[in-house]
């Protein structure tokens, strides 16, 4: 596996670098090699006891939200809503995250994705400064708006300002909300490439670019505006990806590769197998 991320990292940088002698047939060649080691990792390690499993780093779960050293308004706020321990994404995801790495967190629809994604950008975001520190960004105006309201409803007691950016609503209103400061903004590209453009969402302060289906987004075309976006953002970001369940990995392989091959990062892959019972199986992975 390290001699395919090596080699992939070597073509990424090929690529990116706009070397005459890229041979983008090997990367896709690379890629379907890559898809196959990584799915036999996976199943392998589906067959043994997370804590015996050898060569890998292994994020052990948090079961309870008291143990993941949350504020203690955010604790009130997700305990107010109605949720008693984190589930299984959330055990392994949240805490890699709020640690400052970069996460790609796979799991099937319903397991708590967005919820993950609420919390650990209340735990992140610094409430006493007005400035955007973090930005979701979603395929559809219907995900991107249910973020906003659960990062409202969970950061309720600690007073979280978030916004939804979303096509088809008033330019005017984004806009003013904007101007007045908020916390956290929760979008789809194309409108919040167009309110960054305007200046109207300052961009220096966000440390999170989340990129909630981002399998979804790439194959819905948005890749260009997200790449705009992200061109916008401070060099330092910290993305965690999420993905649904059946997504294919190379969507975001290529975006990982393309940022970590110019930054350097640390990428954990929280990924659920099985269709019936959750397997629960993090692989840290160093480029
Ligand atoms: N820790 C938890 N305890 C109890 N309920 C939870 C927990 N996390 C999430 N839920 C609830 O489970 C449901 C699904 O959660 P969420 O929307 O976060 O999952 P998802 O993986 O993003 O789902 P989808 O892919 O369908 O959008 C929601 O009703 C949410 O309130």
């Amino acid at each position: 596996m390290e001699a395919l991320l090596s080699q992939f990292t070597f073509l990424s940088d090929q690529a990116l670098q706009g070397n005459k002698n890229f041979d983008p047939s090997a990367m896709e060649d690379l890629m379907k090699l890559f898809e196959i080691e990584s799915y036999k990792a996976w199943a392998a390690l589906e067959l043994v006891e997370e804590k015996q499993v050898k060569g890998a780093e292994i994020t052990m779960p948090i079961l309870s939200f008291d143990q993941m050293g949350l504020k203690d308004e955010l604790l009130r706020g997700i305990y107010n809503y109605g949720f008693e321990k984190p589930s299984a994404i959330q055990q392994r995801a949240v805490m890699p995250i709020i640690n400052g790495r970069d996460v790609i967190a796979q799991a099937q629809s319903g397991t708590g994705k967005t919820s993950m994604v609420a919390l650990t950008v209340c735990q992140v975001v610094d409430t006493a400064s007005r400035e955007v520190q973090a930005l979701i960004l979603s395929p559809t105006r219907e995900l991107a708006s249910q973020t906003e309201k659960v990062i409202r409803t969970i950061g309720d007691f600690m007073n979280i300002q978030a916004h939804a950016c979303i096509g088809g609503k008033s330019v005017g209103e984004d806009i003013r909300k904007l101007e007045n400061g908020v916390h956290v903004v929760s979008g789809t590209p194309g409108r919040v490439c167009d309110m960054i453009k305007r200046r109207t969402l300052r961009t220096r302060a966000i440390k999170l670019l989340i990129l909630n289906e981002s399998d979804e987004m790439l194959s819905r075309g948005f890749k260009d505006q997200i790449y705009d976006v992200y061109r916008h953002l401070p060099p330092e970001l910290q993305v965690p990806f999420s993905l649904s369940y059946r997504a294919l990995f190379k969507f975001v392989l290529f975006f990982v590769i393309r940022r970590t091959s110019s930054i350097g990062s640390l990428i954990t892959v929280v990924m659920f197998l099985g269709t019936t019972s959750l397997c629960c199986l993090p692989i840290f992975t160093q480029f």
